[in-house]
């Protein structure tokens, strides 16, 4: 390597006299604006390239600007308050800022300029490092894999995601999470209750049943909402098929649950809302008959008397109960008392409001999964602050919170690949109907088997 090259024109002159001879235009070469600087301390290559304004490329600055234009800064008489970088750390997946936020601002205001922040980093101006030019073939073509590299990098978006705890965490990304992350049996946790529900950009993401009884899923129509509760359902019944038994309750018409109506652990189904009310009913009713010969038999729940079985009541559009004050202090009740005796539910609303999302559902049931919404007033009902109407419209782009929070992209599934895997599970319902544990009760699209959960 010749010595190191600090301006644009070195540059030129080094790319000219080494790559004539392999042919390359000058003009080729001439619209390369790169700075290449090697540093013999290390050893290693960094390439950069500065597109514009000299603080470009240097995230921490660019932050800090932000904050300054966007009016994040506070006055307190003749003096400027401004928002406090306390630490930052490199990861390999990208940069942790750690802020102290001045008094007189909020988290929130701090979300409220997401997207400034965001289009902010993505300015076009790149850097190239060390481990980028390992991927850089070093041949006769070296000026079209240099191109190349360069428009990676101009495309890439960096993505953040802000938290506080005190202290107000940035985090700046490298590469964009996944847009799409196909379901497959082998992110299976067979025999366990616990569900594959997103990947954040480290790590997949479970929700165990035994630890969070019961899941809200809410988020604007067509982001991700039927597919993640298909997810769940066929990785419940694959993962505890003999264990696991279901309520379906599909208020916007079956479409989503269909393929799952002949399963043998599907034990109702109902599109209807009176079949809601029947349904929940019934639920409620062997809840209590279980619960009380667990607490008869000395036991705490489910777990401590080392019963297997489950069952799970999951409603599509749940907001459509709201009118019905029986279903809902019912649903309530379930919510309540279900995780002693394992009943546990699932339940998603394109339409979080304070009725359909009610206090006492949400005392009950800590852990959330929130895909984009169109107000902070929703994020705030659903995950109790904003940021989901910051998430980047993508569809399977949600929050998950349970203990913690992240952003994640929920898997997505094929109905084909249901259904293949479905197969060995669905049985003649019209057969098990006529035999003696199982009873038809109900309306037409509603199937009450008989059998407790003891027997
Ligand atoms: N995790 C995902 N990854 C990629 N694409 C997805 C993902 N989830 C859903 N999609 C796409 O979005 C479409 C709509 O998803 P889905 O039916 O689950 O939305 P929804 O939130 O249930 O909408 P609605 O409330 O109107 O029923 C799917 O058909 C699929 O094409």
């Amino acid at each position: 390597m010749e010595s190191a090259l600090n301006s644009t024109s070195n540059l030129e002159g080094y790319l000219l006299r080494k790559f004539k001879r392999g042919g390359v235009r000058e003009e080729e070469v001439n619209s390369m604006i790169f700075e290449v600087v090697s540093t013999t301390i290390f050893g290693a290559i960094s390439l950069k390239a500065y597109l514009s304004k000299n603080w470009e490329g240097n995230d921490s600055k660019k932050i800090n600007k932000i904050f300054a234009l966007s009016g994040l800064n506070v006055k307190d008489g003749k003096q400027t308050l401004t928002t406090q970088q306390l630490r930052k750390k490199d990861y390999d997946w990208g940069t942790e800022y750690c802020y102290r936020i001045p008094l007189g601002r909020s988290f929130e205001d701090y979300l409220e300029k997401q997207s400034a922040l965001e289009a902010g980093l993505n300015t076009r101006s790149i850097k190239l490092q060390f481990k980028d030019l390992k991927s850089l073939k070093l041949d006769r073509d070296i000026i079209s894999n240099i191109k190349g590299l360069r428009s990676k990098k101009l495309t890439g978006n960096k993505e953040i995601e802000m938290s506080y705890d005190g202290l107000l965490k940035i985090k700046v990304y490298n590469e964009p999470l996944s847009k799409k992350i196909l379901w497959n049996k082998e992110f299976l946790k067979v025999d366990t209750w616990k569900v594959l529900i997103g990947f954040n950009r480290t790590e997949c993401i479970y929700h165990d049943f035994d630890k969070r009884k019961h899941l809200i899923i809410a988020g604007a129509t067509g982001y991700g909402k039927s597919v993640i509760m298909k997810c769940i359902i066929i990785s419940l019944i694959l993962s505890k098929p003999d264990d696991v038994t279901f309520s379906l309750i599909d208020l916007k018409g079956g479409s989503a649950f269909a393929r799952f109506k002949n399963a043998k652990q599907v034990i109702n189904f109902g599109i209807e809302n009176y079949e809601a009310l029947e349904i929940l009913k019934d639920i409620q009713k062997k809840m209590k008959e279980d619960y009380k010969k667990i607490v008869d038999n000395g036991f705490e729940d489910v777990v401590e008397a080392g019963i297997s079985k489950r069952h799970f009541v999951v409603i599509d559009e749940a907001a459509d109960l709201v009118d019905s004050k029986e279903c809902m202090e019912i649903l309530t009740d379930i919510v309540r008392k279900g995780r002693g005796a394992g009943y546990y539910v699932i339940y998603a609303t394109q339409y979080p409001s304070a009725e359909a999302i009610s206090m006492q559902i949400k005392r009950n049931i800590p852990a959330r999964l929130c895909f984009v919404l169109d107000s902070s007033t929703a994020s705030k009902t659903v995950l109790d602050q904003g940021g989901a109407e910051k998430l980047p419209e993508i569809e399977g782009r949600g929050i998950y919170k349970n203990v913690s929070q992240s952003i994640i992209q929920t898997p997505l599934i094929k109905n084909d690949d249901i259904d293949s895997l479905i197969k060995p599970y669905i049985v003649d319902k019209k057969e098990a109907l006529n035999s003696e544990t199982v009873k038809r009760q109900t309306g037409k699209d509603t199937v009450i088997f008989e059998k407790t959960r003891f027997s």
